[in-house]
């Protein structure tokens, strides 16, 4: 596993590094995530240089686990065989050493995915990536929500954050119109996106994949800013070529393919 070389607050320069860092290894990201976003998912991961792979039953989960260079787990569309899958493969990827990435989508008010959510916790995410309404959920607050969108501001997510991270010793982060990356000791924010980010289903489930292919190269921190980064200023490159959601989706694959340490340099707020 490659070292934190990056520390304290990164700039451009230093994610353009974990970019190609990144490029070069190719990590292979196992994901356990929801129907709606596989596809896009493992397309935004082509993109960024990574190798998805879509494992997701009981018996072949927990082996590739320890394959895997990191695993996305996202509770978006879980059933209970999946939800057994989700704590076995999380115990798995402890046990063998393998960063895991939990997004838990829509979590606040649904049994199945709360119950799930709650077990994978104390199994100690690497980085918790959601909006601020799950982030806060998860945390045992009222987070509000509103099926997999969030009525909170991401201010309110900080603090519930921080507890999270007190019992993962890992990093949390909460996307919005500025995204926080949260650690026991810290706060980091990216100011970049676009608000058709929220026009296309998955990009924030693609940003947990991302997260979790820079979990194999950088510390949980670091791993959540550069996803963010490299994600959010796709973002932004794309909406000047797109004249729509369905074209957005398109151009912000493309953009992150293409993605140089100019527009990180330029870009990065
Ligand atoms: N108003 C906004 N302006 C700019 N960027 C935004 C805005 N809202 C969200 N984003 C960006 O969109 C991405 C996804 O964040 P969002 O909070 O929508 O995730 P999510 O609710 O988990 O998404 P989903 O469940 O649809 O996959 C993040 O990279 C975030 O920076
Ligand atoms: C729309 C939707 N419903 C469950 S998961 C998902 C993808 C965005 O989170
Ligand atoms: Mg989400």
């Amino acid at each position: 596993m490659v070292s934190d070389t990056v520390t304290d607050v990164l700039d451009g320069s230093d994610v353009s590094e974990l970019l190609a860092e990144l490029r070069r290894r190719g990590p292979l990201v196992q994901c356990i995530t929801n129907s709606v976003v596989t596809g896009f998912t493992a397309n935004a991961l082509l993109a960024l240089g990574a190798a998805p792979a879509m494992v997701d039953n009981l018996e072949e989960a927990t082996v590739f686990a320890g394959i895997a260079d990191a695993v996305l787990i996202n509770v978006g569309t879980i059933n209970p065989a999946v939800g057994e899958t989700m704590v076995a493969t999380a115990q798995a990827a402890g046990a063998a050493g393998t960063p895991w990435v939990l997004d838990p989508v829509a979590v606040g008010g649904l049994p199945l995915r709360d119950r799930v959510a709650t077990e994978l916790v104390p199994l100690r995410p690497t980085v918790i990536r959601g909006n601020a309404s799950e982030v806060i959920s998860l945390a045992g607050l009222d987070g509000g929500g509103r099926g997999v969108d969030s009525t909170a501001g991401v201010e309110a997510a900080l603090e519930p954050a921080r507890s999270l991270c007190a019992r993962t010793g890992g990093a949390v982060a909460v996307s919005g119109p500025v995204d926080h990356i949260i650690t026991a000791d810290d706060v980091r924010t990216v100011s970049n996106g676009t608000p058709m980010m929220t026009k296309v289903t998955g990009v924030g489930c693609a940003l947990g994949a991302i997260t979790a292919a820079f979990t194999a190269c950088a510390s949980p921190a670091d791993a959540a800013f550069a996803a963010t980064a490299v994600w959010t200023i796709a973002a932004e490159v794309a909406i000047e070529r797109a004249s729509g959601p369905g074209t957005f989706a398109v151009e912000i694959l493309d953009a992150l393919h293409a993605l140089g340490s100019e527009q990180l340099a330029r870009l990065t707020r």
